[in-house]
């Protein structure tokens, strides 16, 4: 089996954390959006972040924010990565990873093969990409839907950077698509969760073993 690494996003509560934790995945992703059911205050993602141990990588989630939102994060929040959830062009990109000096992961909605087009430059503003299947008009996310894509576009694929697969991922068929797509990282957050915007401990950690086998949990 290979290195897998996995993340799980959305967490709300330091229990989510230590589900989290208990079942050795490697991310952690925290939403700032307000639409969402996985929304925090930045009270509440003080709380869930400083509950992460070294070695989990806690990712803020944010979508077309602006430099004073992300001041607000960056400065309450202690953070490893940010992830770009709108449609954020590669130079702005490039701005935040500058202006904040953390690795930006940056997300790509997919439906069809045009969807791949602004991959290439794309990788080479971002730290790593994140793959993600494409909102539909009536999705009142951006993402966080539960949808999946077409794997096959984006299967044996290599781009500049690394890049992680998300969209529909559930304990149930992640192992499928790491097989059909080669993909190293994989997130998820609706496929682990009791009702939405609820994290499920049991569900967490059946996806982290199903993602990676059934080797020993990496953190305790
Ligand atoms: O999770 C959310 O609420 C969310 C809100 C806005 C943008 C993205 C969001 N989540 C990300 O969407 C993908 C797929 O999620 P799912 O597993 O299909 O529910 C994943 O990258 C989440 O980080």
């Amino acid at each position: 089996m290979p290195d897998i690494r996995v993340k799980i996003c959305g967490l709300r509560t330091e229990a989510d954390v230590q589900a989290v934790v208990a079942a050795g995945a490697h991310y952690a992703g925290l939403v700032f959006f307000p639409r969402s059911p996985r929304h925090l205050t930045l009270d509440e993602a003080r709380i869930v972040a400083f509950a992460a141990p070294p070695g989990l990588a806690k990712v803020a989630l944010v979508v077309d924010a602006d430099d004073a939102t992300l001041d607000a994060i960056v400065e309450a929040v202690p953070l490893d990565m940010l992830q770009l959830h709108g449609h954020e062009t590669p130079e702005r990109v490039a701005a935040l990873r500058e202006r904040y000096g953390l690795p930006v992961m940056k997300a790509i909605g997919v439906a069809d093969e045009g969807d791949l087009a602004g991959l290439i430059e794309m990788s080479l503003a971002a730290d790593q990409l994140l793959i993600d299947a494409k909102p539909p008009r009536e999705a009142e996310l951006p993402g966080g839907n539960g949808l999946s894509f077409d794997w096959r576009l984006v299967a044996q694929r290599r781009w500049l950077k690394p890049w992680m697969l998300a969209g529909g991922l559930t304990p149930e068929n992640v192992a499928e698509a790491i097989q059909r797509t080669n993909v190293r990282q994989v997130d998820v957050s609706s496929g682990v969760e009791a009702s939405r915007g609820v994290k499920d401990p049991a569900r967490i950690a059946a996806f982290v073993r199903a993602a990676t086998g059934p080797a020993v949990p990496r953190l305790r």
